[in-house]
């Protein structure tokens, strides 16, 4: 068998509080795909930050081509043919894609005329099928065309080995698809890509071997043709993980949330939503299913208050609340888990005690006339800690260290400790391994059963087949289909998120005429 390419041994990386890995061990081959597989915290990251020279480790050793590199930078990784691409681009909004790419160039192809550094980049393009206008200004570009843009940039500086991580989490679907024709492509051509998930389908069809993590130890690496789900799972959580809930029959409790013919403008000052209808009931999970970008977003503000509603009407609990601002809304007993966990859920720079009662603290028995009881504060944040198992290396660390699981875990802990009569909640699973997805289903289980009226968003069709009671779909603004769940099924799901002919009207003139100022 040839030699590894790359080969970290005995890795040791230590944060305060926390061994972020231990003795790890891991091998990268030219020519193949390596999926590095594990939950929330089972450093991931910090093994492939290591690799990628963003974190020196305590202890251990990497060999590249079977030699010792020590990296101090991501430069030095680079110059050994070693690029990451992270999941928060780090991209130039205003410069075009040749500017990006060739940002930071060391090697003087800057000097380049610009026409040879265009066709250079072509080439990389057309080579693995990476579409994208070298001149277009990447802030104009699709999620799907700046990982591209990333990808060519590591290419272009030399990468030889491809660090993703967690690629398809912000894809669509044929974006997702795109991507992995465009990863084998590269793998073909002798490149290494390491590709961090906790997609198990995505493993199962993408990668040639797979590494599992847990708790910071390598728990095991498994050929393609040995790869199961079940062995997988057990890997990365150490027990089985239920597939299935019970689903409880739903009672036909008071309607909490009502839409009725509802219009909203998009960013780009387009119709975001078009006349949109629908109920939701206590105890009721209304999931919406639809590619990102056909109104999710809007749909979830105009209810929270965060966009104004240009037609239409608002109710809660009968009385109508169209347009009335974010404190009128939660002041009604309304929660809010949306799409960016860190941006606006959380603020990143305080701690897991701020964040825990940044809803609550002016309530009589947090805050006295003058002064806060942070003795108070203090012991509700560490119930909820330890009730949502949230992990924290110290309650005054700022939450933005902290890995995406347990940030997901200490919003919904924030936002369902408030009882809500309604909780709306966007992508709750993105970013999540199955044992965080599961606790965070089994918190909005329980959050129904407890009669809160649920709107779940999701692009994941099996998430919402699994907790919904009843599925609708969003396309272009509008609601497409609102059945009961057992009356869904994913052909006719996917069809209606596709566009079906007859479901949209696709001008909608009256709307522009509505909402005209
Ligand atoms: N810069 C840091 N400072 C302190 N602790 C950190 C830092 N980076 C990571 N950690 C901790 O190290 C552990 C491993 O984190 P890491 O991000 O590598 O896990 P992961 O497997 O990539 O998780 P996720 O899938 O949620 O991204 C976690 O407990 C995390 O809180």
């Amino acid at each position: 068998m040839a030699k590894p390419f790359i080969e970290m041994r005995d890795i040791v990386k230590c944060f305060p509080g926390v061994i972020a890995n231990q003795q790890v061990n891991l091998d990268i081959y030219a020519g193949e795909i390596h999926a590095l597989l594990g939950e929330n915290g089972s450093g991931k990251s910090t093994l492939m930050s290591i690799l990628a020279g963003l974190y020196k480790p305590d202890a251990g050793g990497i060999t590249v081509n079977g030699v010792e590199k020590k990296f101090s930078s991501p430069r030095d990784a680079i110059a050994s043919g070693i690029g990451m691409v992270h999941q928060h681009f780090k991209l130039v909004n205003p410069f075009t894609v040749t500017e990006n790419i060739t940002l930071g160039e060391q090697n003087g192809s800057l000097l380049l005329p610009a026409d040879k550094l265009k066709a250079k980049i072509t080439s990389f393009s057309a080579k693995y099928g990476l579409e994208v206008n070298p001149d277009a200004i990447v802030g104009h570009l699709s999620v799907g065309e700046k990982q591209r843009v990333e990808i060519l940039r590591m290419l272009y500086q030399g990468s030889r080995v491809l660090i993703m991580d967690e690629p398809t989490a912000v894809l669509t679907p044929q974006e997702t698809s795109d991507l992995f024709s465009n990863l084998r492509k590269m793998a073909d051509d002798g490149c290494a890509v390491v590709f961090i998930t906790h997609k198990l389908n995505e493993i199962m069809e993408l990668a040639d071997r797979v590494t599992v993590l847990r708790g910071g130890k390598v728990t095991g690496t498994l050929l393609r043709e040995q790869l199961n789900s079940r062995e997988l799972v057990r890997l990365m959580v150490g027990r089985d993980v239920a597939s299935q809930y019970a689903r409880e029959t739903v009672g036909q409790g008071n309607v909490v949330l009502s839409l009725e013919k509802v219009h909203a403008w998009n960013d780009m000052g387009r119709p975001g939503l078009r006349g949109i209808s629908l109920t939701i009931r206590e105890g009721e999970i209304l999931g919406l299913a639809g590619v990102a970008g056909n109104g999710q977003r809007e749909l979830a503000e105009i209810i929270t208050g965060l966009r104004r509603v240009a037609k239409g009407q608002v109710r809660l609990h009968e009385e109508t609340v169209t347009n009335l601002p974010p404190a009128a809304i939660i002041s009604r007993g309304v929660s809010y888990v949306p799409e960016d966990r860190l941006g606006m859920g959380l603020v990143p720079d305080l701690n897991a005690i701020e964040n825990l009662l940044l809803k609550s603290y002016q309530q009589p028995e947090y805050s006295g006339r003058w002064l806060l009881n942070s003795q108070a504060i203090e012991e509700k944040a560490v119930r909820l800690i330890k009730q949502y198992q949230i992990k924290l290396a110290s309650l005054n660390q700022p939450v933005k260290l902290l890995s995406g699981g347990n940030l997901q875990r200490m919003l919904l802990a924030r936002e369902i400790s408030d009882h809500p009569r309604l909780m709306i909640v966007v992508y709750p699973a993105r970013g999540l391994d199955v044992g965080a997805t599961e606790a965070v289903h089994k918190l909005l289980l329980d959050l129904k059963a407890s009669r809160t009226a649920i709107l779940l968003i999701s692009e994941d069709l099996e998430e919402i087949l699994k907790l919904a009671d009843r599925v609708g779909v969003l396309f272009n603004g509008q609601l497409v289909g609102d059945f009961p769940v057992d009356q869904a099924d994913i052909d006719k799901i996917g069809m209606l998120m596709a566009g079906s002919p007859g479901a949209v009207d696709s001008e909608n003139l009256a709307f522009r005429n509505f909402c005209q100022p």
